[in-house]
């Protein structure tokens, strides 16, 4: 996606005082879309490295996405000459790493997001930063602080506050594009939010904070991407009130949909026509959707046509990608020197835009061994705990990107197609004036939507989502029907393949090495796949039965306790006396990527694959639809009228 930027560029005079501040400044940089903040950043950490002499591991670099982060590393890798080895880290990722080095003993891997991030706060406190491998930071950086919120926020506020005698940081936002509110749960706490970490900063240090702006704005390369840029000053002003705040986002959104609607008009993705315009155009497009339930369906048609795309992950959803698991098991040692490491990884496929030198940089963030080396056992360690830095765990994007507009945030594409966004209703009146839905959030996700092209923006068709809904005990989409019990499909997940044992080691007549070899060389991202029944019987008392996943006829993985668990709790309707039916097939699934996967190495041993404990294993996406009838020409009664 941003694969263009490779020319360096000549900074404004703007952008080069962000980057002139020493390195013991305090500076808040402001900023519409485009106009180059992540660029300057990076340019930014340059001269911290160079010109103030700082060492890489005093400079902390966070950010909240996983793209963001992984698009923050690729621009150093490209950008940045002494700033190479600064490390950028998501806040969720660095919190835990936090905790791991200060209390080892602790499983911190079992306890949900938000909680680690309290722990981590507090951690803060009582002094865990200091006692690292680094010790105290003596600069901050901290990109789209828009979204800092919550106990985020809090954890920043912490940390800033703990180094302020001793510590710079430049911190970077736009409060246009905050759209990651929703994690505050309470909609008078979420209102307060807005703005707040921005507000704190300029209230804790007003004596000395450099406040700068960056006006330009240099993604737009035609005039008809910049329409909605005007509106981003409109979105940093809105007024305080929540009620007044409310109205005037209500405004803005109305006005930025006008103007989407005056954009040409792609189709629908139900037209040969539009679907050969996807599939032939030779730089990166993105769809982007308001919610996750347009997003799976849009994948799913593109899927029908065999157009090639990837569905923009969750920000914490983490893979570790295949050459990991094919270098470690092609190894035997205990270290491996950087020439070692780069000649195996000759014979292995890499990911696009990697190179040996740069994966032997991310590796050795997380696995250094004595004299220069990569230790292979901490290398084990960090795959199996998902701690791999966030610029290996994140999907390398396709040319044609299916995402929710929330996902997108911080990236670009040539090409734009926005979903057409629905009208905002007037509030119900149900609860005194209480909007159902954030009309400030509404407008800024639109004003993002509309700022993430280069070229071309255009309007897509909305697809038929009404039967696409979230079930949030499960934080899963379904296909409902027409009945409100109805359930016909089941949104596929990360971790819905079991990594308990290598795949076919379940099955004693399977070749475990040979169902990896195929895995390997056969099994491509985007490749159809269906999950089958193996026998009626329940696994345990709250699961449904064992599937299969199954590409082409063959049987290529088990799913995972959590996905059986989970269908289990969708299909299950209360206490009935029938026995409970489980659908023969679920269609419609796709192999997202094959991933690295480290477990035991009593388990890949007992499988015939050596004793290293990793190997292969498909990850899935898409929407599963329930085929209650083992006659697949039924497909279509099953998916409408038959409610499990
Ligand atoms: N001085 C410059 N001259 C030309 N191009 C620039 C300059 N600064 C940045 N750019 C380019 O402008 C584009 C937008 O920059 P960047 O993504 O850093 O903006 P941003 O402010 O972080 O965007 P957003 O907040 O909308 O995600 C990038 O392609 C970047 O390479």
């Amino acid at each position: 996606m941003t694969s263009p930027m490779l020319e360096d560029h000549r900074l404004t005079a703007e952008q080069q005082a962000v980057v002139d501040q020493s390195w013991d400044a305090r500076v808040l940089v402001t900023a519409g879309a485009g106009a180059g903040k992540t660029y300057t950043l990076v340019r930014r950490l340059d001269a911290l490295v160079e010109r103030e002499q700082l060492e890489a591991g005093e400079i902390l670099v966070l950010s909240f996405s996983r793209a963001a982060v992984r698009e923050l590393t690729e621009r150093i890798t490209r950008h940045a000459s002494g700033a190479q080895r600064v490390r950028a880290q998501t806040f969720d990722g660095w919190a835990s790493a936090l905790l791991r080095r200060a209390y080892p003993d602790t499983d911190w891997g079992t306890l949900a997001f938000d909680r680690r991030i309290i722990a981590a706060t507090d951690a803060i406190d009582q002094g865990a930063v200091e006692v690292g491998e680094h010790g105290a930071p003596a600069h901050v950086v901290i990109d789209e602080v828009q979204d800092l919120v919550g106990v985020r926020r809090d954890m920043v506020e912490s940390l800033l506050d703990r180094f302020q005698d001793n510590c710079g940081f430049t911190v970077v936002g736009d409060s246009a594009q905050a759209v990651y509110g929703f994690q505050v749960s309470d909609a008078q706490e979420r209102a307060e939010e807005t703005n707040r970490f921005l507000d704190w900063v300029r209230a804790t240090f007003s004596e000395d904070l450099i406040t700068l702006h960056l006006g330009d704005n240099f993604r737009a390369r035609t005039e008809a991407v910049r329409v909605a840029l005007p509106f981003g000053a409109e979105l940093q002003r809105l007024p305080r009130d929540p009620t007044e705040a409310a109205k005037e986002a209500e405004r803005i959104h109305g006005d930025l949909r006008s103007l989407l609607l005056t954009a040409p008009n792609f189709g629908s993705l139900e037209t040969e026509f539009v679907l050969s315009a996807l599939r032939d155009y030779p730089d990166s497009t993105a769809i982007l959707c308001r919610d996750n339930g347009q997003a799976l369906a849009l994948s799913g048609q593109l899927a029908d046509a065999d157009v090639p795309h990837t569905l923009q992950r969750s920000a914490r959803d983490r893979s570790a990608p295949s050459w990991i698991a094919e270098l470690l098991a092609s190894t035997a040692a205990s270290t491996l020197t950087q020439e070692r490491f780069c000649e195996l990884l000759a014979d292995i496929e890499l990911p696009v835009d990697s190179t040996p030198e740069s994966l032997w940089r991310s590796v050795r963030k997380v696995a250094r061994g004595v004299g220069g080396t990569v230790d292979i056992a901490a290398f084990h360690r960090a795959l199996a705990e998902h701690r791999l830095p966030d610029e290996l765990a994140a999907a390398h994007p396709s040319s044609l990107v299916v995402s929710t507009v929330h996902r997108a945030k911080g990236l670009e594409f040539d090409r734009v197609l926005v979903v057409e966004p629905r009208v905002l209703k007037e509030p119900r009146r149900v609860e005194k004036k209480k909007y159902d839905y954030d009309p400030a959030a509404e407008a800024r996700l639109l004003y993002v939507a509309m700022t993430r092209a280069r070229d071309d923006l255009y309007v897509l068709d909305a697809p038929a989502t009404w039967q696409l809904r979230k079930d949030k005990r499960l934080d899963r989409w379904y296909l409902g029907g027409r009945s409100s019990w109805a359930r016909n499909g089941i949104e596929m997940l990360g971790d819905d393949v079991s990594h308990e044992q290598p795949p076919g080691a379940e099955d004693l007549h399977e070749d475990c090495a040979k169902l990896l070899t195929h895995l390997r060389t056969d099994i491509v991202s985007g490749c159809p796949a269906e999950l089958v029944l193996l026998h009626d019987i329940p696994v345990a008392a709250d699961q449904s039965p064992p599937y299969a996943v199954v590409v082409r006829g063959q049987r290529i993985a088990v799913v995972s306790e959590r996905f059986r668990t989970d269908l289990a709790r969708m299909l299950h309707r209360g206490a009935h006396t029938e026995a409970q039916k489980w659908p023969p097939v679920i269609t419609g699934v796709r192999v997202d990527c094959v991933e690295s996967v480290a477990g035991s190495s009593a388990v890949s041993e007992h499988a015939g694959l050596g004793a290293q404990g990793v190997w292969l294993a498909p990850r899935l996406c898409g929407l599963g639809r329930f085929q209650w009838y083992h006659d697949r020409s039924s497909e279509a009664d099953g998916i409408e009228g038959d409610e499990a």
